[in-house]
């Protein structure tokens, strides 16, 4: 008496659970967001990975979260779909290829398109390919990507990454980047 029954609601938007935490993984096609997620939930390199040609997610449940990493691929004809999935994103993590040097302009520019649309949304921007030594460095990264110029009210942070060379840094790097998110994403 006096309890009722409720069925599952599986129709409820995902956003309205909990701790449900999304994380937009994009960056240009190469960039290795495919890699550096392989990496954060398996604690494995992968040499050899596909180009994503739609979507890539991966699930990630520590401390009391459920987190959903949600990569969108960056060849051209995908970026389109990029900002619609921004509204939903509790973080959005922009993963550049720190060795190419000649696409660097264009990583700047979508980057800066996605951060007009959402003023508030934290960022964290991850300088991959740290292993190669033609590697520019964060510092570096931080003037080619124009990242001194964001909003004070965001929050920001560039972390150096590498996510297929099998070794200390790396598995370090990554985890730093899981952390990371961790804490962010335990913010109320
Ligand atoms: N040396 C080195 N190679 C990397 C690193 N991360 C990724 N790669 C390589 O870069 C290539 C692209 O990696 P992906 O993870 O597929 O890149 P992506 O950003 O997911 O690309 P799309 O899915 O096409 O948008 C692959 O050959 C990876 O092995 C890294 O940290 N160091
Ligand atoms: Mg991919």
């Amino acid at each position: 008496p006096g309890m009722t029954w409720k069925a599952p609601d599986h129709q409820q938007d995902p956003s309205d659970h909990l701790d449900w935490r999304q994380v937009l993984v994009l960056g240009l096609d190469g960039a290795g967001k495919s890699s550096v997620l392989h990496y954060i939930c398996s604690q494995t390199a992968r040499e050899r990975i596909a180009p994503t040609h739609g979507f890539n997610c991966a699930q990630l449940c520590v401390e009391g979260l459920e987190m959903d990493l949600l990569e969108v691929g960056g060849s051209q004809n995908l970026r389109a779909y990029w900002p619609h999935y921004l509204s939903q994103a509790h973080v959005l993590v922009f993963v550049v290829d720190s060795v190419d040097r000649s696409r660097l302009l264009v990583a700047r520019q979508e980057l800066h398109a996605l951060l007009a649309a959402e003023p508030q949304l934290p960022l964290v921007v991850l300088a991959n390919k740290q292993d190669k030594s033609n590697a520019l460095s964060t510092a570096e990264l931080q003037e080619e990507l124009a990242l001194h110029t964001l909003s004070g009210q965001r929050e920001f942070f560039l972390l150096p990454t590498s996510a297929t060379w099998a070794s200390l840094s790396t598995a370090t790097s990554v985890l730093r980047v899981r952390s990371l998110l961790i804490t962010l994403l335990s913010q109320p």
